[in-house]
């Protein structure tokens, strides 16, 4: 089942509104704008989470292989969000050669700990921008012989609707520009922030 896709409310101003402020970031200097809110993207987790519980009754619990680091805040809330019970598993791969742009070679900075052979796998991404990363996973775990594998992922940019992936669960939406936050990073930077928001064109470098 594919959920439906919203894009984000309009824009605003960081430190404007106290739903992106839940917790003192002290970066309002550096961005531009505010893209989802906490409480929106919490929503939106929580929505996934029902449509991902709806659609796996299993007498195994699937196995949430999150993509290390961008996903990570994504892959907390999201577990404990779910309603049935889930195991987790870390793997942690790079394309981005600069710091916003992809190298187009995907490499495995740490791989799983476990063997997924006949397992219901649920790859957990925080965004899907050229593909290939996803695209690249898919393929590679795959490999492995699992029963199954779904996507879920919080992001998603116009470039991605491109690439022919199935991607079984988005949250949003966005438009073509580098976000932050909420795992997100600029050169390891941002990645604390409660909300994915715009970088101010003074801070790239
Ligand atoms: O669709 P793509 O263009 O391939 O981009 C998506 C990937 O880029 C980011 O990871 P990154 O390589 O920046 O590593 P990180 O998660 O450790 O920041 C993000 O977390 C995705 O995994
Ligand atoms: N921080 C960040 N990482 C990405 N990786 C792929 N696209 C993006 C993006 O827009 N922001």
């Amino acid at each position: 089942m594919t959920t439906a896709v919203s894009a984000p409310a309009e824009r605003r101003a960081p430190g404007s509104d106290a739903t992106d402020s839940g917790a003192p970031h002290g970066y309002a200097d550096e961005l531009s704008a505010v893209l989802i809110d906490g409480a929106t993207l919490q929503a939106k987790i929580a929505e996934l989470a029902a449509a991902v519980a709806a659609d796996h009754h299993l007498d195994t619990p699937p196995l949430l292989v999150c993509v290390l680091k961008g996903a990570v805040m994504f892959v907390t809330d999201f577990a404990r969000a779910l309603p049935i019970p889930a195991e987790l598993e870390f793997m942690a791969v790079t394309s981005y050669g600069s710091a916003t742009s992809s190298s187009g070679v995907v490499r495995i900075l740490k791989d799983l700990d476990r063997d997924i052979t006949g397992r219901r796998v649920i790859i957990v991404e925080d965004i899907i921008d050229s593909g290939l990363t996803l695209s690249w996973l898919l393929k590679n775990l795959a490999t492995r012989g699992p029963a199954a594998i779904d996507v879920v992922a919080l992001l998603r940019k116009p470039e991605a609707v491109k690439v022919d992936i199935e991607v079984d669960y988005v949250g949003f939406d966005i438009p073509n520009e580098f976000v932050v936050g909420y795992g997100l990073d600029y050169d390891e930077r941002y990645r604390d922030l409660p909300f994915v928001g715009l970088l101010g064109e003074h801070m790239y470098r």
